[in-house]
């Protein structure tokens, strides 16, 4: 077997773990069944969970056998966070969730061979426990003072929001999860964020209490970037896995906005590529970090990943085709229309395009000038393009032969300079 435990440290996946030795021991030793667990929040997994759904799949492929929780019950409780008490979701609500998080799991793991995943749902066993089970059978074993000790409790009963008894229990059904998945196939193993690390805990101690067995526990770091800002953000929100939530072309433009301090480390995280692959291209790009080599590795690893190889290339060749390197005319209708979707942009109705609407008028409308002034300068400058066409003549229009067609509508790309694009939606 191999030593999977350094693989994962020395690509900086170890936060913290259960007593290093013996985990290191039995990862090595022999082939162990292992859990991750994800509540149905949102009707989308995003990059924080990405960190797990990838550190299980390294774990599969190192010969330990994946177990990858939905949580129907969690789900419906909430784990307390920082923020505050949350807003409870509707059980139907719920339902669907758990089914959009079930699916997008099983595309990182292998559901086949000898080290076949499973997913489990915790709805199964703790819908139909009772109260006085849950307290006799659980609670018994949950000291109040450990679990107030836990971070996320303590950071709350010290905050103005305080918790409730429903976000407070949440740890006891985790840690409930952890002994029922011990029972049924023997798991020893649970992998999560740092911040899971006191979920974590309590099903190793609830373990240890009723089975007298010792178990596994192994969180991983908190995914930072060098400006201090929040990983996995952009300014358009939360990047999420579900390509009609962030399109694969935002998600490889994510990945290739990467910083250059923060670039390495990531690859780390994310890429399959063998740690001695990434120094390779780490001395590469630190003696040329012009190319953003690193960055278009990365993009090139996640996105495949996550959205399959069609869709990074047509990410690629839309990023391409919006700066002039690339034929817009070949970019599909959905690509064309992600690609353009964060640029500045105006409205320009049919019958406008139809009269023909000068070219300074729609570089105003899409606002990537202050004025026609400046639009008419740059047109003299050579420096305004209608779909990466120079514009020669003052005073020549946009017509209907120059709208790109997009999913829902059309569009005409307008650029100024060499960065700095816009477009025009038509509308009716
Ligand atoms: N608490 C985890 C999800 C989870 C739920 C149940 C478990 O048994 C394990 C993990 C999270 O918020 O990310």
């Amino acid at each position: 077997m191999t030593d999977i435990f350094s693989e994962l440290k020395a690509r900086g996946l170890v936060a913290v773990s259960t007593d290093e030795a013996a985990l290191q021991k039995a990862l090595t030793e022999d082939s162990l069944t292992y859990y991750v667990g994800f509540d149905p929040t949102a009707p989308s997994l995003h990059m924080g969970n990405l960190v797990q759904l990838i550190t299980a799949a390294r774990l599969q492929q190192a010969g330990h056998n994946p177990l990858a929780l939905v949580g129907g019950a969690t789900g419906l409780i909430g784990d307390p966070r920082m923020s505050g008490e949350r807003t409870l979701n509707p059980q139907e609500v719920v339902e669907e969730w758990v089914e959009k998080i079930r699916a997008q799991v099983e595309k990182f793991l292998d559901f086949s061979g000898p080290h076949a995943a499973q997913i489990v749902n915790n709805y199964e066993w703790t819908s139909e426990m009772s109260a006085i089970d849950f307290l006799r059978d659980v609670g018994k074993h949950f000291p109040i003072n450990r679990m107030l000790a836990k971070e996320s409790v303590s950071a709350r009963l010290n905050s103005e929001a305080g918790i409730s008894f429903t976000e407070f229990s949440y740890q006891v059904l985790q840690g409930n999860d952890y002994l029922e998945l011990h029972r049924r196939y023997g798991c020893s193993l649970q992998t999560g964020g740092s911040d899971q690390w006191g979920n974590l805990t309590s099903g190793v101690d609830l373990i240890r209490r009723v089975e007298s067995h010792s178990v596994h526990a192994l969180a991983t770091p908190l995914i930072t970037k060098a400006d201090g800002t929040k990983f996995g953000k952009t300014e358009s929100g939360t990047v999420w896995l579900d390509p009609s939530l962030t399109s694969p072309y935002a998600f490889s433009q994510f990945w290739l906005n990467a910083d250059d301090r923060d670039v390495v480390k990531y690859l780390k995280v994310f890429s399959f590529r063998p740690l001695e692959e990434i120094e390779a291209i780490e001395a590469e790009f630190t003696a040329a970090p012009h190319t953003r080599l690193a960055q278009k590795v990365l993009a090139e690893d996640v996105t495949t990943l996550v959205h399959g190889k069609e869709h990074y290339e047509q990410a690629i060749a839309a990023a391409a085709a919006l700066f002039g390197g690339g034929e817009l005319a070949s970019l599909d209708a959905g690509t064309l229309k992600a690609a353009t979707a964060e640029l500045p942009r105006g409205d320009v109705s049919t019958t406008e395009l139809a009269d023909g609407l000068p070219v300074a008028d729609a570089f105003v409308a899409a606002g990537i000038v202050k004025s026609k002034g400046e639009a008419r300068r740059a047109i003299k400058d050579g420096g305004a393009y209608v779909n990466n066409v120079k514009v020669t003549e003052q005073d020549q229009t946009l017509t209907p032969a120059e709208v790109l067609p997009t999913e829902g509508g059309g569009v005409i790309l307008l650029r100024r300079g060499k960065k700095t694009l816009g477009a025009v939606d038509i509308v009716s």
